[in-house]
């Protein structure tokens, strides 16, 4: 069996973060595995508190899993500090992990910012060179390329710039935009569009971890980029189609849409 890790922050209420990043390597049939940066108190009407663990703690975890269980592929989300962030790109560096997807979580999507303005600058110089892929949201993109977005060409535009100056790939998500649900991938000097259709669900919450979960969960299997980021976009789908609702904010998806629960 494949394995994928998940670097992550946990949601107690289980939509997004470590929660949605197993349920979704699992559903995605890799075998999952974690290490967590931080608790976060949080439903989904919004998060309440965060503790981090220390750079040290975070550093035990990573070498714990990876000494034992080689992970085939990694997703990073929430870090919300340099210390964290620099033990992650040390790690990478040493073991030499691959297919390293980094979703650069800034705020969820009850609106509580995730992480601290000087770890966007870590981000920017210390782990994202390092990824095969990163996957920002419109607003992060906006953070990453300097410049408000409110087009198409806008979206190709930061998308060229942020591959170019990181060297690596770029997944611009337009979940955020209001009449489709269009995801534009920058690589190797090209650009490819994965649209979507928009599904009328207004229980989003842990869209983004989702989707790169997925996109890991492939890349483990062994599938190229292309490929990876197309399965991981029909998942999403069916996950947003199968209409959960629970909680009284924007609510989880169902992960486990696809999977049967008679044995
Ligand atoms: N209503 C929707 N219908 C179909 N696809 C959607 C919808 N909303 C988001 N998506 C898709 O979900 C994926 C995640 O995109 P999104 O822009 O929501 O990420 P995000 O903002 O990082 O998520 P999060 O809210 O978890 O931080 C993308 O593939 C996007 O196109
Ligand atoms: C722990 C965690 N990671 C990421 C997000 C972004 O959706 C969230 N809400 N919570």
């Amino acid at each position: 069996m494949k394995t994928a890790l998940t670097i992550a922050g946990s949601d107690s209420c289980g939509g997004a973060g470590i929660q949605a990043d197993i349920k979704t390597m699992t559903a995605n049939g890799v075998y999952a595995m974690s290490a967590i940066t931080a608790l976060t108190a949080q439903n989904t009407t919004g998060v309440t508190g965060i503790m981090e663990v220390t750079p040290d703690f975070l550093r035990e975890q990573l070498t714990d899993v990876i000494e034992d269980i080689w992970p085939d592929a990694v997703k990073i989300g929430m870090v919300s500090s340099s210390g964290l962030i620099q033990v992650i790109a040390d790690t990478i560096e040493t073991y030499q992990l691959k297919n390293v997807v980094v979703d650069p979580v800034m705020v969820a999507t009850s609106g509580a910012k995730l992480i601290s303005d000087e770890a966007i600058e870590t981000l920017k110089t210390q782990l994202i060179p390092k990824a095969t892929v990163i996957t920002p949201n419109i607003p992060e993109t906006e953070v990453l390329f300097g410049k408000k977005i409110t087009s198409a060409e806008d979206m190709i535009a930061a998308a060229k710039w942020i591959s170019e100056t990181y060297h690596c790939a770029v997944l611009c998500k337009g979940g955020h935009n209001m009449n489709d649900a269009n995801d534009l991938l920058y690589r190797d000097g090209g650009y490819q569009w994965f649209k979507g259709k928009r599904i009328d669900n207004p229980n989003t919450h842990g869209t983004g971890c989702t989707l790169s979960s997925a996109i890991a969960s492939n890349l483990a299997k062994g599938m190229n980029l292309d490929d990876a980021v197309d399965c991981a976009k029909r998942y999403i789908s069916g996950a947003l189609a199968a209409m959960l609702d629970l909680g009284k904010g924007s609510g989880p998806m169902n992960h486990a849409f696809a999977v049967e629960g008679t044995y």
